[in-house]
């Protein structure tokens, strides 16, 4: 009864024995294509230009197809070119109209050989799937031309189009449009392990590409959760993110991207920090504010400002939730301005600023009334920011905590484990969980925060989980002890920013933890591996991305610029297509010099694992989604044969 009425439904879709044959057919044809290739990328930290060079080139695959194709026709600085074309074509037309003679045939020139590179890098995919990637307008010029040549009489054809494109001078947009379908080509999807937000300048540039990007998924990371939490309008996320971005000198996101209204921020700060220059809340200046510059001082106080509001809300929030264990992070309370001294855990440090004009000796944590009026502004700004609000949304329909995908787990930080490398129980809000089980139970608090917060087990204010999955000691998208932000801008000695990070790190050096993480999560020990982003991997240090005896790669290698320091490389990226599996190790992205030249350096490519034979979509897991999909359609045309349902036009 139940299946008379599905094929029904189906049968709206596939009317008649002819339809759904030729969709069984062009599924099985599916199956037998090659799997696509996935490329996941991890803790992008607002990096928009090193991130978008990476999806462009695909991290060295695109650099490869023309190597193949070309290396016995062009030599090699005519091939970095068309690289290059491919990577950012906007500034390489522009680079060739300065340099070429004749533009026109350089146009002409360059079309043949992109549609080479296109040709090869859409044989994984049946024809309607290419289509389906094509730019609305080229889509039906750019089909003919991957499919004319086929024959020789056709060659005239194909020229005739080639020669049209220029002579109607649309040639520079249709490269434009070409170079961009063969990225677009050469990944088949994307998985973002998290870590979009904070310190770059432009994760709101990231979340735009990726909002146009065919098929993305990300796994949150801690500084993706404290952005959801203040979407939602929680303080002790809100004055994190605003901290943490003021301190990178992010104003143009900040007011600009999101329209965060700032102005009572700036009133207040300059006024209660009129004579304090703020010296350790100087802002990192690693890139220009073009729209927004903000003086450095102004930018100072309104770093100290929020932080210090900062740590009045959190202590607020550590006491109304006594099952987060954090009661040694009350911190305001155990200054001594007398002696200008903390003390944090038993230790007494120096304070190296001891102006807190705005704090209460006998209440720090209560906000003054100006405080107060200012966090609703915030507050408000937040709530009120469309876009902020359509990115945070994409970032849940697209997301979750962690993700199984075609044998590999991944998610950003760790699973909380104890020491002997048992799950860890964990309670929050009176609920105690672990292992995949907490996973779950935070991905589905997480999502009711933010659309439910009624039907949530949240005893707080709205988002507090997400504040407590930003820095707490448990929390899967964190892993460390604690967070040490006063520590790190108020007491000189570095012992005290110490953060430990917990067991996980250590344990998954074994191969044992990994195989027992992946059989938690129902995959196969044998052949899955995990991949984990949030620990900067410092090469220079001699660590490895690769743990636990090839079972999981960490890939957070620090695309960050102001991790590159400490990684000394410029991060990490995974490749997994129907061949191997690949670790791309990436040098530090090269912005466009003032001239307009810039160079790319070629990632260096190490295979971590040989699939031992090509595999397809079948082996997928689309493909068995596709293949319940022919078991339907097959029961259809049965249906449709024995006359229990009618076929229609
Ligand atoms: O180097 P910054 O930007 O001051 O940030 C330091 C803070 O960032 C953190 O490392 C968290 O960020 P990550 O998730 O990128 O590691 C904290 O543990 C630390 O207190
Ligand atoms: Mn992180």
């Amino acid at each position: 009864m139940f299946e008379e009425k599905y094929l029904k439904l189906l049968s709206r879709e596939y009317p008649n024995i002819e339809k759904a044959s030729a969709e069984i057919i062009n599924l099985r044809a599916i199956l037998s294509l090659p799997k696509g290739t996935e490329y996941f990328l991890s803790d992008l930290h607002g990096e928009h230009e090193a991130f978008i060079h990476m999806v462009k080139s695909a991290s060295g695959v695109i650099r490869s197809k023309i190597d193949e194709i070309f290396e016995k026709r062009l030599p090699e600085k005519e091939r970095d070119k068309l690289a290059s074309l491919i990577y950012n074509a906007e500034a390489e037309l522009e680079r060739r109209q300065r340099e070429e003679s004749d533009f026109n045939e350089w146009c002409r020139v360059t079309i043949y050989r992109l549609i080479e590179v296109c040709k090869s890098v859409s044989t994984k995919y049946t024809r309607s799937k290419v289509r389906k990637r094509l730019p609305k307008d080229s889509a039906y010029i750019i089909d003919e031309l991957l499919h004319a040549d086929d024959e020789s009489n056709k060659t005239h054809y194909y020229n005739e189009i080639i020669n049209s494109i220029v002579e109607c001078q649309v040639a520079e947009q249709f490269i434009i449009e070409l170079s961009d379908t063969i990225s677009r080509l050469a990944v088949d999807r994307l998985h973002i392990i998290g870590d979009i937000f904070d310190r770059g300048a432009h994760p709101d540039y990231i979340m735009e590409y990726l909002m146009k990007f065919h098929d993305v998924d990300f796994q949150w990371g801690n500084h993706d959760i404290v952005w959801m939490g203040a979407a939602t309008g929680n303080w002790a996320c809100i004055t994190n993110v605003i901290r943490m971005n003021i301190s990178y000198n992010n104003f143009d996101m900040l007011e600009i991207g999101y329209g965060i209204n700032l102005r009572p921020l700036a009133v207040f700060a300059a006024k209660v920090y009129v004579d304090d220059p703020c010296t350790y809340f100087a802002p990192h200046m690693l890139d220009r504010n073009t729209f927004d510059p903000v003086d450095e001082q102004l930018a100072s106080k309104m770093h100290k400002a929020i932080a210090i509001i900062q740590h009045k809300v959190e202590g607020q929030r550590i006491m109304s939730h006594p099952e987060y264990k954090m009661d040694h992070r009350l911190i305001l309370d155990k200054i001594d301005s007398q002696k200008g001294t903390i003390r944090i855990k038993d230790m007494e440090w120096e304070l190296r600023d001891t102006n807190f004009p705005t704090i209460d000796p006998t209440d720090p944590y209560k906000l003054t009334e100006e405080e107060n009026l200012l966090m609703n502004t915030l507050e408000a700004s937040f709530l009120e920011s469309e876009k902020l609000q359509e990115h945070i949304k994409f970032l849940y329909s697209h997301g979750a905590m962690y993700k199984c995908v075609n044998g590999n787990l991944l998610y950003h930080g760790c699973i909380p484990m104890t020491e002997e490398g048992e799950f860890e129980d964990v309670t929050l809000n009176g609920s105690t969980h672990k292992g995949k089980a907490f996973m779950d139970y935070l991905d589905d608090e997480v999502r009711k925060a933010y659309f439910n917060p009624l039907a949530s087990d949240e005893t707080g204010i709205s988002g507090d989980i997400m504040w407590y999955l930003w820095l707490g000691s448990k929390s899967p998208l964190f892993g460390k002890d604690q967070m040490t932000t006063f520590e790190r801008s108020f007491i000189a000695d570095k012992k005290s920013h110490k953060e430990y990070t917990v067991p996980y790190y250590k344990l998954v050096n074994n191969r044992e933890t990994c195989e027992k993480i992946l059989k938690e999560f129902g995959l196969n020990p044998d052949t899955s591996h995990i991949l984990n982003g949030h620990v900067p991997v410092k090469i220079k240090d001699g660590e490895s991305p690769v743990r636990g005896g090839g079972k999981l790669f960490i890939i957070d290698g620090g695309i960050s610029k102001a991790y590159q320091k400490q990684t000394g490389i410029a991060g990490y990226t995974f490749i997994f297509n129907s061949r191997f599996m690949a670790l791309a190790e990436h040098k530090p992205y090269s912005p466009m010099k003032e001239d307009g030249s810039q160079e790319f350096h070629a990632p260096t490519i190490k295979i971590v694992e040989n699939m031992p034979v090509r595999l397809t979509v079948k082996t997928s897991d689309i493909g068995e989604d596709l293949q319940l999909q022919v078991e339907d359609l097959k029961n259809l045309v049965r249906a449709y044969r024995s006359g229990l349902i009618k076929e229609s036009k």
